[in-house]
Parts: structure tokens; sequence; C-alpha cells
């Protein structure tokens, strides 16, 4: 993979008006959101409001009702499940359906970015849990997309190796500049990772924060989690 340059102004995402229903039920209703070029941002919100409907309306893997979103090229999408094919090899899974030439040190060059270069030739099935994010990340990375897709990816890690991809992460989202959407359940996860931090609720977009000028975070821990409607004074007798 090769470092893109690019505009922070360049868009990785625009999306206006975006309506998604499951027959009568409105889940999405009529939202706004833009993203760009090297812009890390995270979603909350509280469980079933919408945020994985979002981001598969974004991946183009569900049909919308209503609005347009404009994402040029094709997005990439890490799922909590690494979703890796058992048969093949780790460098075979990250070059699957990867145009142009020379795959291999293509799947190479990505797996070094993640810190596992000297695995090419193995087998999903001998990966703990973070080394097979690792793999599903250089597999969405080697794609070199505008748009990086993140559905819980860490969620099921345990606390040192999801702070571990944590950085990982970060350093790779500086080096290749996609616009990044996270959907997360963790408070701290946002507050860590992004430049603006999103709250969903009722369909649309209820708040959002931006991390200062200074890399300060977006939001206070306690701010995000009286807005998700989360009591913070609760005191152990
Ligand atoms: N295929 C589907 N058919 C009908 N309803 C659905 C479908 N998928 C999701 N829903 C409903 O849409 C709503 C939003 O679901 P979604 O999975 O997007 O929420 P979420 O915010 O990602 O939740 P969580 O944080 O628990 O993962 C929920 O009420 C859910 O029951």
């Amino acid at each position: 993979m090769s470092p893109t340059s690019v505009t922070s102004s360049e868009s990785a995402v625009t999306v206006s008006g975006l309506t998604r229903a499951y027959g009568p039920r409105v889940v999405i209703d009529r939202l706004d959101l833009r993203i760009g070029r090297g812009e890390f941002v995270a979603l909350l919100g509280e469980s079933g409001c919408g945020k994985t409907t979002l981001l598969r309306a974004l991946a183009g893997l569900d049909p919308i009702q209503g609005g347009h979103i404009d994402a040029p090229g094709r997005p990439a999408v890490v799922f909590q499940e690494h979703r890796l094919l058992p048969w093949d090899t780790l460098w075979q899974n990250v070059s699957l359906g990867l145009p142009g030439a020379d795959p291999r040190k293509r799947a190479a060059a990505a797996l070094v970015e993640v810190g596992l270069g000297d695995r090419l030739d193995d087998w999903p099935r001998n990966l703990s849990g973070g080394q097979a994010q690792r793999v599903a990340l250089a597999r969405a990375l080697v794609q070199e997309p505008r748009l990086l897709l993140l559905d819980e990816p860490f969620a099921a890690l345990d606390a040192l190796t999801r702070i571990r991809m944590h950085v990982l992460v970060k350093e790779l989202v500086a080096r290749h500049q996609p616009g990044v959407l996270l959907v997360t359940h963790d408070v701290d996860e946002a507050i860590a990772l992004a430049d603006r931090i999103l709250v969903m609720r009722n369909g649309v977009i209820a708040s959002e924060h931006r991390a200062d000028t200074h890399g300060g975070p977006a939001a206070s821990r306690d701010q995000l989690l009286r807005e998700l409607g989360v009591a913070t004074n609760l005191q152990v007798a």
C-alpha cells in the first residue's frame, strides 16, 4: 500500500436526506452527513437506534428508501467478526478481488503494515482474535478506499489488544487518509480515536462533538454518557 496525498476538503462520503425503513418502520429519517478524507468519525447511540443500518446503507449493502449517498469509489468495511475465508492463506485473503498486477506483493506490503509480514502463507485458523482483525484491516486498506467503515471491529477483543488496535488503526488512517466512520458502543474508544463524535437518536444525528485543533478530545466521557441516557452518578454502597 502506498500512502496517498489528499486534501482535507476532499469528501469521502456525502449523504443528504437519507431515509432507510424496514417496512413501515423508519429507522433513518432524512439524515445528512459529510465525512472528509482523513477524517475519523465515531458514531454512538443506544442499542437499536440505527447505527449498523446507517453503516450498511453507506457500504451499499442495503437499499435506501430516500435521499442520496455520494461515496466515490467502493467503501471498505471491517466488521466485528473478521470474515476471513478459512480455505485461503492470509495473503490470498488480503488480495481477494484486488485488481491490478502482483497481488501477492501488494498483500504482503499490507500485512507488513499491520505487523503480520511474516505470516503471508499462514492460515486464518492459526490467528488470535486481534491478529485476525489486523488481517481484516489489511484487506480493507489494500483497496485504498476513500471511505473506511468500521462496525465495532474491536468489540470482541480483550482490553489490551483493543488499545493496541486503536494505536494501529490511528497510524493506518493517518497514512492512508480514508474518511472513517466507526460504529461503536464504547465511549472511551470514540474519545480516543475520533476527530468528530456523532450521537444518533430517533433516526438522525442528534448532536456532534469535534476534537479541538490541538488534538484535545471531542467530548468528555460524562457528557457523552449523559447524552446516551446513562446515569454517571453511580455510587457503590
Ligand atoms: N433486517 C431488518 N429487518 C427489520 N428490522 C431491522 C432489520 N435490521 C435492523 N432492524 C431494526 O432496525 C433498528 C436499528 O437496528 P441497527 O442494527 O441498525 O441498530 P444499532 O444501533 O446498530 O444497534 P446495536 O447497537 O444494538 O448494534 C432496530 O430496531 C432493529 O430491530
